[in-house]
This record gives structure tokens, sequence and C-alpha cells, in this order.
């Protein structure tokens, strides 16, 4: 039987005290929809509080519920990494904040990143494993991501697929993938189409296997086309 569809919401708080406000705003949220709380580590200014940002989230937010993603600017995130910097930061971070998830930026060459991940995080750490497209895709070209993901992520980890979309053809080629990748692989799958011309994905999406939808808290959210998190709770068909 399918997992029931959840939401999820990112702060986005570059210090201590918009964090503060972003977890006073979502304290008053009241959902029909389990909540997924996504922390963007990447617009964080001062990495030498990050664990006080850490507590202060912790005495809202169950470890359960919690998903710690840094997304570097190259996946269209804030941050100016490389690679290995990004994989430093990870392997460094991990042991450090407890979380359901961790999001990790999925490369086709990562065997030995993704074992030293696995070998750090033990048996509790599930992951998701992350593939944003900033550019169109067609869908064999999703289809094929979602499969190679498949093949670094353990079943109970999530493969996420974020792709820009331009059009409704470029958003039916993000949903008809996800329709076949949720018949194939055996992995949760969360998927979205990016920009307005992709917000129908971010509604539909569960009726073709995707299981998270992310919300926007604040004005522009975490990415281009999010819904206003009561609205989308509203309106999700799942
Ligand atoms: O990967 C995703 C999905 C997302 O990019 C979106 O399109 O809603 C928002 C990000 O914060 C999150 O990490």
């Amino acid at each position: 039987m399918r997992n029931p569809s959840k939401i999820a919401v990112s702060l986005t708080a570059t210090n201590s005290s918009e964090l503060s406000q972003q977890l006073a705003k979502l304290a008053q949220a009241q959902l029909r929809h389990p909540l997924l709380v996504e922390w963007r580590l990447d617009y964080w200014q001062n990495w030498s509080n990050l664990l006080r940002g850490y507590q202060l989230l912790r005495q809202q937010i169950l470890p359960q519920q919690l998903i710690i993603t840094l997304r570097t600017k190259v996946a269209g995130g804030q941050l100016n990494l490389t690679t290995t910097a990004y994989q430093e930061r990870l392997l460094q971070w991990l042991p450090q904040l407890s979380a359901a998830y961790w999001d990790v930026q999925w490369l086709p060459t990562m065997t030995e990143f993704s074992q030293q991940l696995r070998q750090l995080a033990g048996n509790r750490q599930r992951f998701i494993w992350s593939c944003h497209g900033l550019v169109a895709k067609s869908y064999l070209q999703n289809l094929t991501i979602l499969r190679k993901m498949a093949t670094t992520a353990a079943p109970t980890d999530y493969l996420k697929l974020a792709v820009v979309s331009r059009n409704n053809a470029d958003t039916l080629a993000l949903l008809t993938a996800t329709w076949q990748a949720y018949h194939e692989l055996s992995q949760p799958l969360i998927t979205m189409a990016m920009g307005a011309s992709g917000q129908s994905s971010r509604i539909i999406g569960p009726l073709f296997g995707s299981q998270v939808s992310f919300g926007a808290l604040t004005a522009t959210g975490s990415a281009p086309g999010q819904l206003p998190l009561h609205q989308l709770d509203q309106i999700l068909l799942d």
C-alpha cells in the first residue's frame, strides 16, 4: 500500500532571529497532511553558530520530521562550493546534526562518498538522493536519472528529482517519468517541476507516485513555483 502523501516546508533563515520568526509562523500552521521540515543550511550565514540554530530548531521540530539540506549554487542553492568542499561539509556536519533525512546531491561518480556517508550515519540515518535539473529534461532523461539514483540509494531512502519546466510538456515529461519509476523502482519518490508552468506537478504529483510536495512558508519559498503552505495543504490531490 502507498504511504500517505506528505507536505514539506523549507526553513530558509540566515540567522537565529530569522529562524525564530519562521518557526513561530510554522507553529501556527494547522495542516491536514503530515509535515516534514527542511532546514536549508545553505541560507545560514554564520556557520560558527550553526549548532545554536539547530538547538533552536529542535525545541519545536522532532528529529523524525527533519530534513537537513545543503544546496549548492549549481543545484539552484545559495552556496558556491566545489563538489569536494560540499562533500567535506556533509561529512563534517552529518554526525553532529541528527535528522530523519539528510539531503545529498547525487552524482553518478560518488560511490566512495556515499559509502563514507553510510559509515558515518549507521543504520538509523536515511537519505534523500537529490538531482536538480536547472535545464528542462525529456521523459527518458528524467527516468534515466531516477533509475541511476536508485542504484546508490537504500530501499528506504527517497529519490528526489526537481527539474525546471518551461511548459506543460516539460511538466508532463516529469510526471510520466515519475509514474514509470514508481512502478519500476523500490524507493519512494519525490519529484517536482519547478517554475510557474510546473506548479501543477506540485498538486497532482501524488497521483503519479511522488510522495512529498514542498510548500512555501515565506513569500518566495525555497524554489520557483512553490504554492503557499496552506493552499497546498488544501488542494494537494492524493
Ligand atoms: O529539493 C527540494 C525541492 C525544491 O527545490 C522545490 O522545488 O520545491 C525546494 C528545495 O528546498 C528542496 O530541497
